[in-house]
């Protein structure tokens, strides 16, 4: 049989009582629950006479007397801390009148001066507020507590909400649960079945432990899912701004931006930030990283290296040429791993030099002897799992451990990081993670904390259905966010091509210190490595030249390095690269030798005659472009609508995307829902919105 609460064995007494009986019966039933503080009083009462009667003329009895009465009244007040202020106030009020009264007779006498009047117009004012208080709590439809019988369905009648906020999608309470019965995590237990009971998802409902008393806990219920609709990358947060500034990656469901921090900030003690992201296939990942470099590379003071050996450009394709180091392959990737390693030595003895404890936005400035400054290194790996699965589990572990204090953050993006896909030491040495929609309530452990699970979080819920909803458990981010979800911008490529192109000059160059570590311990896959052409920086065909001349001088370099490294398998990747010393390479600077013999293959088409302009004459093309579509009419444009007009003019489809992306940023164009299709804003639509 369940344990009945207060109120439930209140409403069993003022039931009939089994059986028939007479008036008197049932009279005596309904009173008998009122009658304590009838009783209390009339006990004071007759208590006061033989008080009266051993202490009138004792006069440590009335110092003591008076002191009782003044504890006691102190003492409710105090006990009263976890109820109501209501109630506290009411059995303040109470105590301090009853024992007032109570020393005064034992001294003076019950009947002396206004006692009496007193005590017959006090005493019964008093026991009646008690009954009207008991009356007005009673709710015969509520089987439990003053919170309605929520919290009793669900376990915890004897929890007592102390505070409540309710905002128009949010109601915030603050527990006490009865010490020494409860905790936070009984609490916890019981999300599901509360989300139950107020009809709403299992993820709506949160708790937030206290880290000041286990038996305190906020309760948080977010009913309607205000992240429904694509959010769209806002432009970057600190346009030119430092490393250190937050990287803005979303909104959380209440509106506020969802963050990460990269490097530490020794003010906040807080350190520098490794991260995991995972999430099941299609679940946003990739894109929320796109965001978060998109926002990286707006920085005046932040080197980006990025791997992909799985799906090479795919993934990264728009922002490679802001990127210093793109390893597109499980060879250079391994270059770049060996790069790294070689790199945190380096980098701190010059921290170290320099005086610095830890890389700060300074370090990236000219130093006061005149040497260049060094940048904060960002080192991506998107698809991680094959590198650990092509290399060995613990690659990224010793990094992650030394890479803090050199200025250095791993970002590792995987679908699943399960115990065989990435070692213990890696995943605890990563510390944070940003967890996307995963397949199963396992593989959400595999990315999140128990505590962030208990709290409310439950990215298995999600799968790949919300693309872009995300949990941040991350270095900066206060605990109550843990299991707050979040939605990741969505950013469209003409946007990334915009940033590529825009920050080209604020963007800082590797330091020469990470360069020559580079060199030495990677070889011709750091000193070789592809430069992909900025938006806009060469004509198509030029851009597309230099691209396939990378590439297939990349594919050579691989070819040559497999061989290298068939040869050396039991080597550490360190003396790998060092075999690749610039020394043995073929000079790149010598003059080709001249040709022979030239072996044409078809008849060449006669070349049409290109009519080249300036960048600035050729935004005026676009502008004007824009103003013909208007003058016929058109509301929606799209970026092949301009390049068939820019193709004449040697401009790139790249530096066209650009382009479409100012003209967003200075709201000539609006984004409409379909992807790639923007809606042209008339000066009347300003004037309107004005209005
Ligand atoms: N923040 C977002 N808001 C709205 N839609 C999104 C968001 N992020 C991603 N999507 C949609 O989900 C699709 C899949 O996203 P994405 O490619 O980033 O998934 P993924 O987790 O990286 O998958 P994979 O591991 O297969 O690469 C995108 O093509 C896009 O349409």
């Amino acid at each position: 049989m369940s344990q009945l609460t207060p109120d439930q064995v209140h409403e069993e007494q003022l039931r009939a009582p089994a059986g028939a009986g007479g008036v008197r019966e049932y009279l005596s039933h309904r009173v008998k629950p009122h009658l304590p503080p009838w009783l209390v009083g009339a006990g004071t009462g007759l208590a006061s006479l033989p008080a009266h009667h051993y202490w009138g003329n004792s006069a440590a009895a009335t110092a003591g007397l008076t002191l009782t009465s003044v504890a006691l009244a102190g003492v409710t007040w105090w006990m009263g801390k976890a109820t109501t202020a209501q109630r506290r106030l009411h059995s303040a009020i109470t105590v301090a009148a009853g024992s007032s009264w109570f020393t005064a007779a034992a001294i003076a006498g019950p009947d002396a001066g206004p006692l009496g009047g007193l005590y017959f117009m006090g005493a019964p004012a008093l026991a009646l507020s008690w009954n009207i208080r008991q009356i007005l709590r009673r709710n015969p439809e509520a089987t439990g507590g003053a919170d309605g019988g929520l919290l009793e369905k669900v376990g915890l009648a004897k929890a007592q909400i102390t505070r409540s906020s309710v905002a128009p999608n949010k109601a915030t309470f603050d527990l006490q649960l009865p010490r020494g019965e409860l905790t936070a995590d009984d609490v916890s237990k019981t999300t599901p079945l509360l989300a139950s009971a107020l009809d709403v998802p299992k993820n709506a409902v949160r708790v937030t432990p206290d880290p000041d008393s286990a038996s305190r806990a906020q309760l948080t219920i977010v009913p309607h899912d205000l992240l429904k609709n694509t959010i769209p990358y806002p432009g970057p947060s600190h346009p030119g701004g430092s490393i250190a500034d937050p990287v803005h990656v979303g909104l959380y469901e209440d509106g506020t931006d969802a963050v990460l921090y990269f490097p530490g900030d020794p003010e906040a003690g807080r350190n520098a930030m490794h991260l995991l992201i995972m999430g099941m296939t299609g679940s946003g990942k990739s894109e929320g990283g796109l965001s978060a470099l998109a926002e990286v590379l707006s920085r005046r003071d932040a080197v980006v290296w990025a791997s992909d050996p799985a799906k090479a450009d795919q993934t990264l394709g728009p922002l490679l040429p802001a990127v210093d180091w793109a390893a597109l392959d499980m060879k250079s990737t391994e270059a770049m791993i060996a790069a790294i390693k070689a790199a945190i030595p380096a980098r701190t003895r010059w921290l170290a030099k320099y005086g610095y404890k830890q890389w700060v936005p300074e370090c990236a400035q000219t130093q006061a002897d005149g040497s260049p400054g060094m940048p904060y290194l960002l080192c991506w790996f998107e698809e991680a799992a094959k590198t650990i699965r092509e290399t060995d589990e613990d690659v990224f572990t010793g990094i992650a451990q030394e890479a803090r204090s050199a200025g250095i953050t791993l970002v590792v993006s995987m679908q699943r990081a399960s115990g065989n896909q990435v070692s213990t030491d890696t995943r605890a040495s990563l510390g944070s993670s940003w967890v996307y929609g995963v397949r199963n309530e396992r593989d959400a452990g595999f990315a999140l904390d128990d505590e962030v699970l208990d709290a409310g979080a439950a990215p298995h819920l999600w799968k790949d259905k919300r693309p872009g909803y995300c949990y941040l458990v991350a270095n900066g981010i206060p605990e109550t966010f843990w299991a707050t979800p979040a939605r990741s911008y969505l950013t469209p490529r003409e946007y990334l091509d915009w940033i590529v192109f825009t920050f080209a000059e604020t963007r800082a160059t590797l330091d020469p210190v990470t360069a020559e570590a580079a060199k030495r311990a990677a070889g011709r896959h750091f000193t070789q490595r592809t430069r992909h052409p900025m938006p806009g920086a060469a004509p198509a065909h030029d851009s597309q030249k230099e691209d396939t001349v990378s590439h297939r001088r990349h594919a050579l370099h691989d070819q040559e390095h497999e061989e290298q490294f068939d040869d050396h398998e039991d080597d550490n990747l360190g003396e790998n690269y060092e075999d690749y010393d610039d020394d043995q390479d073929v000079d790149p600077e010598r003059e080709l030798p001249s040709a022979t013999h030239v072996v044409q293959f078809a008849e060449r088409p006669p070349e049409k005659p290109r009519h080249r302009v300036s960048p600035a004459q050729a935004r005026q093309v676009m502008e004007d472009i824009l103003d013909e579509f208007e003058a016929e009419g058109r509301t929606i444009v799209r970026p092949a609508d301009f390049m068939e007009h820019c193709d004449r003019h040697g401009r790139s489809r790249s530096w066209v995307s650009g382009q479409v992306a100012a003209f967003i940023m200075a709201g000539r164009l609006e984004e409409t829902g379909e992807t790639g299709e923007y809606r042209i804003v008339r000066d009347h639509d300003d004037e309107d919105r004005a209005a």
